[in-house]
């Protein structure tokens, strides 16, 4: 369970961005932060991911007070951030060798080192093997994008956090990824929180959609989405309809 719990923050004093502001996202849901550009959609994510802290106010996470980053929190941010100079295998394997080399909290190495990276299932299920040799700047878009899935997943996390992850993509690339990443939410049992200005990857990917609005904001202003897992749920009625209801949202901001 995540709890945004009357939170202040700003990144320049007298200019809040979020003011007293709360939400609560249960866990094993799908969520995606709409609002347009510029009303801290990037923000709300830094601060569920601990990179950055409320002035007041606190986020939760299971009952913890988020002070810091933590590793079951997975975060993917919109340019993959994959290393260059590393194979799409050793890529994938970074967050392992990190955790097995700090430890699971992030800070105390742990006392049974495992050496065995199990990244192959991973890189079979996102289909990487073909480039598992291949470095970032010989692959796709797309291969980057489950490069970077692959990489946080193989970490077996329970939050996966995703900042406009498909915005770079083709069409059918990013149809096909947005699939995948509903399938892994519902594989897994993730709580998944995503960032997106398209109102058409909203309506397919949120389970519940946060709309941000001007800031500051104040008040989490919530449309429920139950439809998103329904198969053919892209060319039904009622996902235009409620395309054709955020964009009326949005237009009011
Ligand atoms: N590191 C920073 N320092 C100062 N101001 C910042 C910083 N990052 C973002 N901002 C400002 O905070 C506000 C919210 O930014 P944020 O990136 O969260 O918005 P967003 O909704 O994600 O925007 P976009 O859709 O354009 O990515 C903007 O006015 C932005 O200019």
């Amino acid at each position: 369970m995540i709890e945004v719990e009357s939170i202040t923050f700003g990144y320049t004093p007298g200019t809040p961005i979020f003011e007293d502001f709360t939400w609560r996202a249960g866990r094993n849901e799908s969520w995606v932060i709409l609002g347009p550009s510029g009303c801290g959609k990037s923000t709300l994510l830094s601060l569920l991911a601990g990179l950055l802290r409320p002035q007041r106010g606190v986020v939760r996470i299971d009952g913890q007070v988020l002070t810091r980053p933590r590793p079951q929190t997975g975060l993917i941010i919109q340019d993959y951030g994959l290393l260059p100079w590393a194979t799409v295998r050793e890529n994938v394997r970074l967050g392992l060798r990190i955790r097995n080399f700090y430890g699971a909290d992030g800070v105390h190495a742990p006392r049974d080192y495992r050496p065995t990276l199990d990244v192959e299932p991973w890189l079979e299920r996102l289909r990487l093997l073909s480039v598992a040799e291949h470095y970032p700047g010989q692959i796709s878009g797309g291969q980057r994008q489950r490069t970077a899935i692959a990489r946080t997943l193989v970490l077996n996390p329970d939050i996966l956090l995703m900042d406009e992850p498909f915005a770079s993509l083709d069409a059918p690339t990013r149809e096909n990824l947005q699939r995948l990443v509903l399938d892994l939410w519902q594989e897994r049992g993730l709580t998944l929180v995503l960032v997106t200005h398209s109102i058409e990857e909203a309506a397919l990917m949120g389970q519940n959609i946060l709309l941000l609005g001007r800031m500051p904001n104040h008040s989490a202003r919530v449309i429920e989405n139950p439809g998103v897992l329904q198969s053919g749920y892209r060319d039904s009625s009622a996902y235009q309809d409620l395309c054709r209801q955020l964009r009326a949202r949005l237009e009011e901001v």
